[in-house]
């Protein structure tokens, strides 16, 4: 499916936002992990988080949908399934469920649709084999990985990912050795929050994350926050399109997912927050943003982490802005679901952008926007995404190649996207 979105009104009104995706990754491992039931509230429905639901059922875990977000997961000892887990396009599922096998001492094949099955893998098979895990495979999936793990680890997560400190912090739940990773950059930390909430003592100081005794879980309530990644299209379409005002309620407020509400603050964007709260061990509370002038800015590499997902909108975003903006450090976009750094580059070029990568950075000069132009998103739902946005700001209409991916991370997109005015529509072949 091609979508197009074209310039029309302002957009106006509440967002509304599907829970987090690695929240729900989250909460469905640890539910499976856990003795007892674990009940879970606003579970976000895409393709990715489907895929760690029924991987979790294949290894044994009783996992029940009964109501529109709401999810039971009931725990108990792993077994190693028959068939391979195919992860689809999802790298938290894969890398997460690795070590998840992996400390649980069973023997698990992992599969991936294409993209997935270009991903780096070295990254998490590494440390999970200095534990004592065995594979079989290579640098990228296929993988076969086996429990159990019998050695701790003293990981120094770099490049930051909080997906290889994640499987690294599961694995070690099955080994009472001393299990730490170090970050240099801080990336994500909804696992050792998570982990805390289930029970699990976690110890945390300086850069340091570190598995105490107490590695068991027990069920509970895990209510999921608005997913900021998601959030992050409207806030940024909002900032850029004239006369908008757009709200987002309950949205993840976690300073290593703040990076891009910051990144807008830092260029001048009318924003506000409010209702700040605590849920789930986390940071949440409401968004509101207002259309008005943009500046170019420079972004670091120590920044990166903490809008990793969002450097393509942030990117549409200085599209929209006066003068230059500056990301550098941009090296991990180009292992995610597509090149995401070249495949920007070439989008906003496309559509008269003034952008180019320079090395590891993504260099714009914004100002006006031309569009007219159907942009190639190598099947990336956040490329596909931010592209869309794009056009609702642009002279002329611009088109995605590939529409369908959207749903592996946010299937109610269009409609979200209708809510607040924007004119997103299919294309015919
Ligand atoms: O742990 C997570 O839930 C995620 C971590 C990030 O990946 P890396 O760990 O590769 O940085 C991010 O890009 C991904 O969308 C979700
Ligand atoms: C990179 C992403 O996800 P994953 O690594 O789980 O595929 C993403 O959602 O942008």
């Amino acid at each position: 499916m091609r979508l197009r979105a074209r310039q029309g009104e302002a957009l106006t009104g509440r967002f509304v936002v599907p829970g987090d995706k690695s929240q729900s990754h989250r909460a469905l491992i640890l539910g499976a992990l856990a003795t007892g039931e674990t009940v879970i509230a606003g579970l976000l429905e895409s393709e990715d988080v489907l895929a760690t639901a029924a991987a979790l059922r294949a290894f044994g875990a009783r996992v029940e949908r009964f109501g529109p977000g709401r999810w039971r997961v009931i725990g108990g000892p792993w077994r190693s399934p028959d068939a391979s887990i195919d992860c689809g396009n999802s790298g938290t599922s894969v890398r997460l469920l690795m070590g998840a096998a992996a400390g649980q001492g069973v023997r698990a094949t992992f599969t991936g649709d294409a993209s997935l099955s270009k991903r780096p893998m070295r990254r998490v098979r590494g440390p999970l084999e200095a534990m004592g895990a065995r594979f079989e495979g290579g640098d990228t999936l296929p993988l076969t990985v086996a429990g159990p793990v019998t050695r701790g680890i003293a990981h120094v997560n770099v490049p930051a990912s909080a997906q290889v400190k994640s499987a690294v912090l599961l694995a070690g739940l099955g080994t009472d050795q001393p299990v730490e990773v170090s970050e240099p950059v801080p990336s994500r930390d909804h696992s050792e929050i998570m982990l805390a909430e289930f029970g699990v003592a976690v110890e945390r100081s300086g850069g340091t994350v570190r598995l105490g005794s107490q590695r068991s879980l027990s069920g509970r309530l895990v209510s999921v926050a608005g997913d900021p990644s998601s959030a992050a299209f409207a806030l940024g379409a909002a900032a850029i399109v004239p006369g908008s005002e757009v709200r987002v309620e309950n949205m993840l407020l976690n300073p290593h997912r703040s990076g891009f509400v910051m990144a807008l603050q830092r260029m001048g964007a009318d924003l506000a927050m409010s209702n700040i709260r605590g849920q789930s061990g986390e940071t949440i509370g409401d968004v509101r943003v207002r259309f008005g002038p943009l500046f170019g800015a420079e972004f670091t590499p120590e920044e990166i982490p903490s809008m990793v997902d969002e450097i393509p909108i942030l990117a549409v975003v200085a599209a929209g802005a006066r003068g230059e903006t500056r990301i550098e450090g941009l090296d991990e976009l180009r292992h995610k679901e597509s090149d995401r750094l070249s495949l920007m580059a070439e989008g906003l070029a496309a559509c008269g952008v003034a952008a180019r990568s320079e090395g590891d950075a993504l260099v714009i000069d914004g100002g006006p926007i031309r569009g007219g132009a159907e942009v190639r998103t190598e099947g990336d739902h956040r490329i596909a995404m931010s592209h869309l946005v794009l056009g609702l700001a642009a002279e002329q209409p611009v088109t995605v190649d590939e529409a369908d991916m959207i749903a592996t991370s946010f299937p109610t997109f269009r409609e979200a996207m209708r809510g607040i005015g924007a004119r997103i529509e299919e294309v015919a072949q």
